[in-house]
């Protein structure tokens, strides 16, 4: 057995309790008289209250802090359409880092069908549960399909991970990346490599932020999406669609600034990097394992400016940084979406705190890594606790200033320090 594989079994059985998550109690629940209280008889006392009036859910359960993260298996990370019931550790995954990063509860909720409308027939029913919906590796064309339709039935929150969070987390990273290369968003030529659910939406995010649409050039499984390519052309793959003659990815990295790696493992060759520009970027995204190692990337070239989605390596540009965050934020002031709005401050306030100096107790985290902005640190930590702070805060005021906050914030300060003092329990 791989030592990897080893551990990460042995961590998912540990203290003979397999799997990662546990539902708790947030009442006492030891007397007769707790029990009347938290059961029959008192209990109708809320259910009352909220068939009276529907926001008494807020007060009375758990709605408000609880988010399904919902999946049907079809895309899990990198590793393709494993079928919902293997896409569960992962969503029990999702779930641990809402609670730690951001102290949301998730209710993981795996759907064993590939049908759109079923999915959202049934998400749509879940809807009394729960503050808001984090639909996670459903494929493309699909997940669009799934999204835009709930978003339009739902009055929470529904938000794709691997469309948006994915999108926020490397739109902060290219903007670091491209300040650090000497190099304007404007002047960017970017090769996106998948065309999928995380493929499409960093590259509108790239191009809200400033990148040229003309200058991307996207590839899936089967080479450059072209203009006039009749095959593969599902989902919005064909608003990517450019005038060039390349045809393959070898064709389109030639002379780029930036590779965006949102496909498969192991797809971009040493060669492919030496033809880039200088001071390539390259953001292997792909999980588990990046489109390209980092040590083959640094032994290719000094100069490339390397990310991958993993733990392990410097730069890890993965929506962890996002979706706990982001939906801390939102259900704060009830937020009826995720605006675009919104996503572009929680990117912007990712790409300024990496230029902030970082404190000595997030360098402990990273075994004292000296963490500052540049090459190898272009985006915050997950475990730096400022996350929080900075993300979560610019995401409800966003929502505010756009009018989808139903529980509006004023008094910001008094906010900041209710972040803090929720998340103490965690930085110990
Ligand atoms: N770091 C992070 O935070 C995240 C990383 N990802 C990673 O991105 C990848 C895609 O995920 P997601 O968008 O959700 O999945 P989807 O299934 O929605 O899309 C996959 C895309 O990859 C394309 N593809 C497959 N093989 C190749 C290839 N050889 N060369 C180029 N493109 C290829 C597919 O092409 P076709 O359209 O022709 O089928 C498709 O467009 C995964 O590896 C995932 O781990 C995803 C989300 C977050
Ligand atoms: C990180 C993530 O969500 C993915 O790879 O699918
Ligand atoms: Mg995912």
């Amino acid at each position: 057995m791989d030592e990897l594989k080893d551990k990460a079994l042995k961590y998912h059985s540990l203290n003979n309790k397999p799997g990662k998550i546990e539902v708790v109690s947030t009442k006492p629940c030891m007397t007769a008289d707790e029990l009347s209280l938290a059961y029959t008889p008192g209990v109708a006392k809320p259910v009352l209250e909220i068939a009276d009036q529907e926001e008494n859910a807020y007060l009375y359960t758990s709605k408000g802090n609880l988010v399904a993260v919902v999946s049907n298996g079809t895309a899990i990370l990198g590793l393709g359409d494993k079928g919902a019931l293997a896409s569960k550790p992962v969503m029990e995954g999702k779930g641990v880092l809402f609670k730690r990063f951001a102290d949301v509860d998730v209710f993981d909720i795996e759907l064993d069908t590939k049908d759109p409308a079923k999915i959202i027939e049934v998400v749509k029913m879940m809807e009394p549960t729960f503050g808001g919906i984090n639909l996670e590796d459903i494929k493309a064309p699909e997940c669009f399909e799934i999204e835009d339709a709930l978003v339009e039935l739902c009055d929470i929150p529904v938000f794709h991970d691997d469309q948006h969070g994915t999108a926020i987390i490397s739109t902060a990273g290219l903007l670091n990346a491209a300040e650090i290369a000497g190099k304007k968003m404007e002047d960017l030529k970017i090769v996106v490599n998948g065309a999928g659910a995380a493929g499409i939406r960093c590259t509108e995010m790239f191009i809200a932020a400033g990148v040229k649409s003309e200058n991307v050039i996207m590839c899936d499984s089967i080479g450059v999406i072209y203009k006039g390519r009749k095959e593969r052309m599902t989902g919005l793959k064909s608003n990517f669609a450019r005038e060039t003659d390349a045809r393959t990815l070898a064709d389109a990295v030639k002379g780029a600034d930036a590779f965006i790696g949102l496909s498969v493992p192991d797809c971009l060759t040493a060669d492919m990097l030496l033809s880039m520009n200088h001071d390539p970027i390259v953001f292997a995204m792909s999980n588990p394992n990046p489109e390209i190692s980092p040590e083959l990337a640094h032994a290719t070239r000094d100069d490339v400016i390397m990310a991958t989605g993993r733990s392990d390596y410097p730069n890890q540009i993965n929506n962890v940084l996002g979706f706990p965050f982001i939906f801390r934020g939102a259900l704060d002031v009830r937020a009826r979406k995720i605006t675009e709005g919104m996503k572009m401050a929680a990117a912007i306030s990712l790409a300024n705190l990496a230029k902030e100096p970082v404190p000595q107790s997030v360098k402990n985290a990273y075994k004292g890594k000296d963490l500052v902005f540049g090459r190898e640190y272009l985006v915050p930590t997950p475990f730096d606790h400022r996350v929080i702070e900075w993300e979560s805060l610019a995401v409800a005021k966003a929502a505010c200033d756009e009018g989808v906050a139903k529980k509006p914030i004023s008094d910001w300060e008094h906010y900041r320090a209710e972040l803090n003092r929720r998340m103490e329990k965690f930085w110990k």
